[in-house]
């Protein structure tokens, strides 16, 4: 069913479950959980070890006994059960008594939640967002296209008769959409992210370089994207870790090897992008060489991204505050009522 800002601004709870990223935004409270969508469990007992920041911390460094999950992968719950443990345990972490009585009334659920969808999301993705609200007590859930509420939480006048187009780039998959009078004129998903973009990287490095690079040392390279940066030089130090000996090493890369290795995965984004303009009609495309692209999404903090597409485009290419957040605080504007959008928009995915 396609949800009506009528029926959104009953919602007392918007959610973005990402792949990197959980969010909710509660009404009149705001965004009162960001964490990492991660849990620890203890495979033995079953028990929850951690959920967020503190299990992200423990992948890759846990004993046997205990496992690192991520129960949302590419835009979808994968792990219905997990997640909702997650959401519980976050929720109950940061809203304390308050969290109880707003989820269940005299053992009935009583909260209406609003949730984001990745735009074209499959029935059983939409299917598995709704199971893990109402396992979390909701009695009503409306789902959302990710692309609207991440253009109203841009502040893109989607309501007006004028072509917005918004990239929304996150851990797993890119989103590209044009939108005019509060609708979706053309839109296309790509499973890309900035999870795909460093893994480009590690396997440059290791491929060409025999080194294995620690995650935390991948962001510092990715001002490589952009353009011949460090003032032009050609090649950059790195650090990491030598793939036969395992020892400490450091080697020097040429910056264009890096470039060639970030920009191979992001062919994808730009198809998407020329594909969304040719499906558009020549007066909106008109109002976008103007207006330009709003990047969204956590992988517009890459200091090389924007400058990247507004070289392969053409186009301006704008930042959007806080991008990582635009769409649950988008979802939030909807269900606090305010923002004013024509009344046939089709909000659902
Ligand atoms: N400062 C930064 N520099 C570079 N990349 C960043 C930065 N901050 C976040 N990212 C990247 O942004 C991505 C996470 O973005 P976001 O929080 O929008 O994802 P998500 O909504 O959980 O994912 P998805 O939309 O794919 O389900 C990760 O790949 C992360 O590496």
């Amino acid at each position: 069913m396609t949800p009506t800002l009528e029926h959104l601004r009953r919602c007392s709870m918007a959610v973005d479950l990402g792949a990197a990223r959980t969010r909710v935004y509660l009404r009149n409270g705001g965004l009162v959980v960001d964490e990492p969508s991660v849990a620890a469990v203890d495979v033995r007992t079953g028990a929850l070890i951690a959920v967020g920041a503190r299990a992200e911390m423990m992948a890759g460094r846990t004993p046997d006994h205990i496992r690192v999950v991520r129960p949302v992968a590419s835009g979808a719950v994968v792990d219905i059960a997990m997640a909702q443990r997650m959401l519980r345990h976050v929720l109950g972490e940061k809203l304390g008594r308050r969290w109880l009585r707003m989820s269940v009334v005299r053992g009935m659920p009583v909260m209406r939640a609003a949730v984001c969808m990745p735009h074209g999301s499959e029935p059983i993705a939409r299917r598995a967002a709704i199971e893990t609200m109402y396992g979390l007590g909701a009695r009503r859930v409306e789902l959302v296209d990710t692309l609207i509420a991440a253009a109203v939480g841009c502040g893109l006048p989607v309501e007006q008769p004028e072509a917005t187009m918004i990239v929304v780039c996150g851990a797993g998959t890119t989103h590209v959409a044009v939108l005019s009078l509060g609708s979706i004129v053309a839109a296309e998903t790509v499973p890309v992210g900035g999870d795909a973009i460093d893994r480009a990287v590690v396997e440059h490095l290791r491929s060409r370089h025999e080194l294995m690079l620690p995650s935390q040392a991948v962001r510092p390279l990715h001002q490589m994207l952009g353009g011949p940066g460090n003032g032009g030089t050609v090649t950059t130090e790195v650090h990491g870790r030598d793939v036969t000996s395992g020892l400490a090493r450091t080697v020097l890369v040429e910056t264009e090897g890096v470039r060639q290795a970030m920009r191979t995965p992001l062919t994808g984004v730009l198809d998407a992008i020329t594909g969304v303009l040719r499906r558009c009609p020549p007066d909106l495309v008109a109002d976008l060489g103007d207006r330009g692209i709003m990047l969204a999404g956590g992988s517009a903090h890459m200091p090389g991204l924007d400058p990247m597409l507004r070289q392969a485009t053409g186009m301006p290419v704008h930042i959007a505050p806080n991008p990582d957040t635009v769409a649950v605080r988008g979802l939030g504007s909807m269900i606090e009522g305010r923002i004013r959008t024509s009344p046939h928009d089709p909000l659902a995915p």
